[in-house]
């Protein structure tokens, strides 16, 4: 998978040379660009926002350098990459669209900082390529590297060969739907609390079944809409304890 991303804030993306993300680079699963948004500007000043029309907060990032920024991460001969775009307004980010992603050959960042991008520049986009408002939940950040960082850690792993025990993906949280369950290692006892039994009996069946409840009275516990979002043959209310 390749993977461009443009920012004023290039830094921000040192720690992707680090621990997984930084061996799927090197092993070539993922190709990774990160370039400066201020490369495509022409003034002394390297000016990248303006004041908002119409009033209001803050300034607006400018559609000049990001329509040619844009352009040249566009190559005209290969398939146009899915352009991403973090904003408080954008669609929620979940694990079912990290599984989209990460079937995407190339996937292209906009970073907006200030109070967003001009909105001409993902309408010119959406004329070239899909175009995705993503938003990480309703709480306001600086700006998109940080969703960007998160998204390509919930994406990279995902990708072949990234996680070593290909199984971990099955069990974890939200891959179906629900929470998952508590999890322990040695030692047996630790400052008087043990282990569950059952995880310990060797009973896989038993376990399997232990692990499924517990997921499913955290799920009830704390997040109520994944069960309403189950699909029917999927739950049985009975099967979480009153
Ligand atoms: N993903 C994600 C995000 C973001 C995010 C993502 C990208 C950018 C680019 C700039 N900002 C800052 C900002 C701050 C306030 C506003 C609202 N203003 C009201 C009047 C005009 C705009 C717009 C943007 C960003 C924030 N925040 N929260 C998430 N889950």
């Amino acid at each position: 998978m390749r993977v461009d991303v443009v920012s004023i804030f290039p830094e921000y993306f040192a720690p992707l040379e680090l621990s997984l993300i930084g061996r799927a680079r090197a092993n070539g699963v993922l190709q990774l660009g990160v370039h400066d948004l201020r490369t495509w500007t022409h003034d002394v000043h390297r000016t990248v926002d303006d004041t908002p029309y119409g009033g209001g907060p803050g300034m607006v990032m400018r559609p000049e350098p990001w329509g040619e920024a844009l352009d040249a991460l566009t190559p005209a001969e290969a398939p146009p990459p899915r352009l991403l775009v973090p904003s408080p307004a954008g669609a929620p980010f979940t694990q079912a669209m990290a599984y989209e992603l990460a079937a995407e050959p190339h996937l292209l960042f906009a970073c907006g900082r200030y109070e967003g991008i001009d909105q001409r520049v993902l309408e010119h986009a959406a004329t070239r390529m899909p175009v995705t408002e993503v938003s990480l939940g309703d709480y306001v950040l600086f700006g998109g590297e940080v969703a960007v960082l998160v998204i390509l850690e919930a994406v990279t792993r995902l990708l072949p060969g990234v996680l070593g025990n290909a199984g971990s993906l099955d069990e974890e949280s939200h891959a179906h739907g629900l929470l998952e369950a508590p999890i322990y290692t040695k030692p047996p006892s630790w400052r008087g609390h043990d282990v569950p039994e059952v995880l310990r009996s060797g009973d896989h069946g038993k376990i399997a079944r232990w692990r499924r409840e517990e997921g499913l009275l955290r799920t009830a516990a704390r997040r109520p809409d994944l069960l309403d979002a189950l699909p029917a043959d999927q739950l049985d209310k009975r099967d979480i304890a009153a």
